[in-house]
């Protein structure tokens, strides 16, 4: 008999917690790292994460510690879930601890302020492996609905496929359905401008506008997306698929995406410094508009949208009059 496929998911918030009981409900060992103790013993001794996923029941096959060693010893699959601007920090201190072979895995949707780095590059750049050891999911993935068991599907993107398969195989689940990508660019673009998109249409549900204000931000955030994708090499076909309009859909669609809900709380006019106060959770978007919005500078790109969403919520600019100067933009055909 082969031995059990061994993950170790350093995160023990929404996402790294629900994916983790992914990994252990396809068969893996799992061990989740998290930084408290009283969290690492409530999923090891309840099967429970009461702070992030309070009323699920995790597989006993899923078990924490806060050691990053035992966590990290013989991990096949070495998976990140932290926050993506405290990743190359938190990285640098598990690098000596990791298993001589493993592949990398992010779930992260974000790109690096500063750097304007995406995960994969950051990983890449702190733990000096190639990109055959490095791989994303991603895809329309809210981590409460995973963690209920309801179907899914994503995308695992590595640029050796073979890596792909091999992770697919250990995610793959009667409720959750891995595709395999190579195109960890596309996949990784799609996953940070979806969060800053989600953020226009959240503060636009929350100044009251309508369906059609929605299906034309979510369009048009696609075009953006798309635009900066194939400046940067990506295939743009990637952005039809989950990394791209599913996971759009999920996140613009959703109350239980925390991009969409901070931009609903600012829409309907709390502050900031509000808004940041009554958010428990990552909200990616918040920091990454900033850093897409400078990747789209680096190579030349047009993205209105999330200049608009910079504007809001870095420039304290008025909703009201965000949408009135986008409106207002010379007009276009709509392919260019
Ligand atoms: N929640 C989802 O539905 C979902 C789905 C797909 C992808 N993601 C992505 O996964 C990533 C993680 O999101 P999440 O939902 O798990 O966030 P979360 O806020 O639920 O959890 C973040 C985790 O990181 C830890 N953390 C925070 N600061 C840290 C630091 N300085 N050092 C080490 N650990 C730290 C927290 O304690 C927590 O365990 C994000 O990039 C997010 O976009 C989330
Ligand atoms: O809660 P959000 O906004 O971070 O979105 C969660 C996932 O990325 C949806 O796929």
């Amino acid at each position: 008999m082969s031995k059990p496929v061994k993950a170790a998911v350093f995160g023990t918030g929404s996402w790294g917690t629900a994916f983790g009981m992914v990994l252990a409900d396809a068969g893996c060992e799992v061990t989740l790292w998290g930084r408290r103790a009283e969290l690492a013993g409530a999923v090891n001794s309840t099967h429970t994460n009461p702070d992030y996923l309070p009323g699920v029941e995790l597989p006993v096959n899923l078990r924490a510690t806060t050691d990053a060693a035992e966590a990290a010893r013989d991990a096949d699959f070495t998976v990140l879930a932290v926050p993506s601007q405290t990743l190359r920090g938190n990285l640098a201190e598990w690098v000596p601890l990791l298993a001589p072979d493993t592949v990398l895995v992010s779930l992260m949707k974000g790109v690096e302020l500063g750097s304007a780095m995406r995960m994969s590059e950051v990983i890449e750049d702190v733990a000096k492996v190639g990109p055959n050891r490095i791989a994303v999911v991603t895809g329309p993935n809210l981590a409460r609905e995973i963690a209920a068991r309801m179907p899914a599907a994503a995308v695992v993107a590595c640029a050796d496929e073979t890596v792909a398969r091999r992770l697919q195989s250990a995610c793959h689940t009667p409720y959750f359905r891995p595709y395999t990508e190579t195109d960890v660019i596309g996949c990784e673009l799609g996953g940070a401008v979806k969060n800053v998109i989600g953020l226009a249409v959240g503060i636009a549900d929350g100044m009251g506008l309508g369906d059609n204000t929605k299906g034309s931000l979510i369009t048009r955030g696609l075009a953006e997306t798309m635009r900066l994708g194939l400046a940067m090499g990506a295939d743009p076909l990637t952005f039809s698929g989950l990394a791209g309009l599913g996971d759009l859909v999920a996140t613009c669609s959703s109350p239980l995406s925390r991009n969409h809900t901070f931009g609903t709380n600012l829409g309907k006019g709390m502050t900031l410094q509000e808004t940041i106060a009554v958010t428990k959770q990552t909200a990616e978007g918040v920091k990454s508009c900033e850093s897409v919005l400078d990747l789209a500078r680096r190579h030349g790109v047009d993205m209105p949208i999330t200049e608009t969403v910079v504007a809001i919520v870095h420039e304290g600019k008025p909703p009201v009059v965000a949408v009135k100067e986008l409106m207002s933009r010379s007009a276009k055909p709509e392919r260019r």
